[in-house]
């Protein structure tokens, strides 16, 4: 058969872009289909305007404690139009680098519109169909909007609108206390909106060592963040301005009254009408991409990469992902993906930074030597800076080695790196006491 492309991309974010350019920068033909803005969620709505919008907020925070450093000084206004005109212009910034313009520039050919699987080798854009030898999914996911009584007679936020916001909520109520309720919710409340993050699990942080939950739902306290656990949402009601959430808490029923709603409940991958039934893709009972370590779906041909593939929904997740499809779409020697040590920060403050085994899976696992914890208010610098909230926990091996770690603190997400380095590479932990 003739092909077109040596591969085609439908989805032009952080997984569908590195795979783009690194399979066109090794002689690849490639086409890259995107229906949308290209960047995908990182760029336009999610990574980049959130940690931009974060910014704003943990600088309020800033001046807020300023006094306790003998700097006498106030906030006099936050702007919420010129705190979302910088946020977009962020966005405008770095758009170049994932234009049109620029991927074409290294020979791919970049399509608008959706793209539609027809058959292993064939996808459908507009009125076009292309032939190809190898399809690469990378759709990413979109806000999970699940069936809430009342939530659909409202209009609401996601992470899609915002960052487009015009007023200042008086109330925001955060439905999901994930990385994404908890950073935004954390940052409205710094600008000076009231805040209530309702969640139903018992603690804050759940993917996280159960240590971060119970210090954090402390430091969100001490923000007068209203963080309401094991909750369960039972309905949803507008009354004039007010939005009324009805809960259950222990069996207990409440409502928490605000005048907006912001849903950060989760994601669903994007996976309808692209052809997968047609083509009898594998799905989870998610709608998430089954694939192997490889990156391959069912379909020998087809590989996936990025948040539409599941469980770790992060840009460097999507762009490792992408990495190893390009060696073994183009490459005789097979990779595969290594999930051993995948480290994730959440851009609250103090951030929150893991990476590798938690104890607990480690105890399961049998490979538990021992725990480290360092409470920051025995690091001279942190005390030196009054940084004080947070702790080092490092897990170790049998015979020492680091498996894995989690760090609460002023740039965790930096510091981290030095664990997934030690855990990559099986170092011992006294390997660092011979480090100048
Ligand atoms: C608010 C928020 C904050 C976040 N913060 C962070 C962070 O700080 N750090 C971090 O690592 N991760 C963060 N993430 C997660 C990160 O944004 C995602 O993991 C990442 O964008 C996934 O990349 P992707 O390529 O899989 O999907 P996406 O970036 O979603 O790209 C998929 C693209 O495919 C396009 N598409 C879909 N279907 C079709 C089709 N049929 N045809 C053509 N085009 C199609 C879409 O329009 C989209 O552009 C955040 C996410 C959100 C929502
Ligand atoms: N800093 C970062 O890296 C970062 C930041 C934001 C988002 N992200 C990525 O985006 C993904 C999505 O974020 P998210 O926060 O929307 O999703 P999430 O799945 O991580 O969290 C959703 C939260 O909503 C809660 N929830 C779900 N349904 C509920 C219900 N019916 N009632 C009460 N609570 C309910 C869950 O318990 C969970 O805590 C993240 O998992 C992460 O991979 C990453």
């Amino acid at each position: 058969m003739k092909y077109d492309y040596d591969i085609i991309v439908i989805g032009g974010g952080s997984g569908g872009l590195v795979v783009a350019s690194g399979a066109s920068s090794l002689g690849a033909r490639v086409a890259l289909i995107e229906e949308s803005d290209m960047g995908g969620d990182c760029l336009n709505t999610g990574c980049v305007p959130s940690k931009s919008f974060l910014k704003v907020g943990h600088t309020c925070e800033a001046i807020r404690n300023s006094e306790k450093y003998g700097v006498k000084s106030e906030i006099k206004e936050v702007d919420i139009n010129k705190v979302m005109e910088r946020v977009n212009s962020v966005i405008e910034t770095i758009r170049p680098k994932d234009s049109k313009e620029r991927y074409e520039k290294m020979g791919v050919d970049v399509l608008k519109g959706r793209g539609i699987i027809e058959d292993s080798n064939s996808v459908k854009v507009g009125d076009k169909i292309l032939k190809t030898k190898n399809i690469v999914i990378a759709t990413g996911s979109s806000p999970f909007i699940p069936d809430i009584k009342g939530l659909d007679s409202i209009s609401y936020f996601t992470n899609e609108n915002i960052f487009k916001i015009d007023k200042k909520p008086k109330h925001l109520i955060v439905l999901g206390g994930g990385p994404i309720g908890l950073e935004l919710g954390q940052g409205f409340s710094e600008i000076g909106s009231k805040v209530t993050i309702i969640d139903r699990n018992k603690n804050m942080f759940s993917k996280d060592e159960p240590e971060v939950g119970n210090l954090m739902i402390d430091v969100f306290k001490n923000m007068n963040i209203s963080v309401k656990l094991n909750s369960k949402i039972l309905e949803i009601e507008k009354d004039n301005e007010d939005i009324k959430v009805f809960i259950e808490i222990d069996g207990k029923k409440e409502v928490v009254v605000g005048d907006s709603i912001l849903v950060s409940l989760g994601r669903n991958p994007n996976t309808k009408n692209i052809g997968a039934e047609k083509i009898g893709l594998k799905l989870d009972k998610r709608g998430s991409i089954i694939t192997d370590l490889q990156m391959k779906t069912n379909i020998k041909n087809i590989y996936a990469c990025g948040d539409v593939t599941g469980p770790y929904q992060f840009t460097h997740m999507a762009s490792y992902q992408a990495s190893i499809v390009i060696k073994n779409i183009i490459s005789p020697i097979k990779s595969k993906a290594d999930y051993s040590y995948v480290p994730w920060t959440t851009y609250t403050k103090p951030e929150v930074s893991h990476v590798g085994m938690m104890e607990k899976a480690a105890k399961e696992k049998r490979v538990f030597g021992k725990s480290i914890t360092i409470p920051l208010d025995e690091a001279d610098k942190s005390v030196a800076e009054g940084d004080i909230n947070g702790f080092l926990k490092l897990i170790l091996g049998k015979r020492g080695s680091v498996l894995g770690a989690t760090i609460v603190g002023e740039k965790a997400g930096e510091l981290i790196t030095i664990a997934s380095i030690a855990i990559k590479n099986k170092m011992k932990v006294n390997d660092f006491a011979n480090i100048i």
